[in-house]
């Protein structure tokens, strides 16, 4: 296995919001994390990240304990990509400007990735939700992550355009080739995207299999 979760706790105030959460992933899958508004799906990924540390549990990437009790790799150190919900791209700079601040001399392969050859001057402003979200995709995928972390990524999105917007991801998702993990509260776009699908509800995993099982 790619990635390990084992019995992970979390709370920020006096109750638990991740009540033993563990799953796996495999190298090459993409799944996604479904659940309602508030059931802790971003708190999973802001843990994967390094961005929260839980009361419990063990987070594993290949042979690499992240964290622990005993263990903690900083964010940085992680080499983890992670596109959160508003994109946070940079309003002052340029497609171009954007990719290369995160890294040098990458701009044409990541932008032939995510179709958005000849935007390279354009400000983010000037590009539509969907571009918005590819050059965040771009951002990030030119920094070579070992996994990719999305938050919700159709949320700032036009619902008219989801499905192009949907087979866009999938798309890139399959030429960059990269392990990833998606959350989101539309079960559609899990069932549009992922190899396989987790469901949580109240800090738990209620269920967890293929897209076609979900119904049944
Ligand atoms: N920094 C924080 N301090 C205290 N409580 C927080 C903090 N961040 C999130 N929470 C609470 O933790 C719970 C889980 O939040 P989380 O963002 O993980 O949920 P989510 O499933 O991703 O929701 P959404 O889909 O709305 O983003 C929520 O009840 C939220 O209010």
């Amino acid at each position: 296995m790619f990635l390990y979760l084992e019995d992970i706790w979390f709370k920020y105030d006096k109750e638990y919001i991740l009540k033993g959460i563990d799953f796996q992933i495999k190298k090459g899958e993409t799944v996604a994390i479904v659940g309602e508004s508030g059931s802790g799906k971003s708190t999973i990924l802001r843990i994967i990240a390094g961005f929260e540390k839980p009361q419990k549990g063990i987070v594993r990437l290949e042979d690499k304990i992240l964290t622990s009790n005993k263990h903690f790799v900083l964010p940085e150190k992680r080499n983890i990509g992670f596109v959160f919900q508003d994109y946070a791209l940079f309003p002052h700079m340029t497609v171009k400007q954007n990719i290369e601040f995160a890294k040098k001399g990458k701009t044409q392969e990541m932008l032939k990735l995510v179709n958005l050859e000849g935007y390279e001057n354009r400000y983010p402003y000037e590009l539509s939700g969907g571009q918005q979200q590819r050059l965040a995709l771009a951002r990030t995928l030119a920094t070579n992550p070992r996994l990719l972390l999305l938050d919700e990524p159709f949320s700032n999105l036009d619902e008219m355009l989801k499905d192009k917007i949907r087979n866009d991801l999938k798309e890139i998702l399959r030429r960059a080739n990269i392990t990833t993990i998606l959350v989101t509260h539309d079960r559609n776009d899990a069932l549009a995207l992922a190899d396989r699908i987790i469901i949580i509800e109240n800090g738990k995993i209620k269920f967890t299999g293929l897209p076609e099982e979900i119904y049944t």
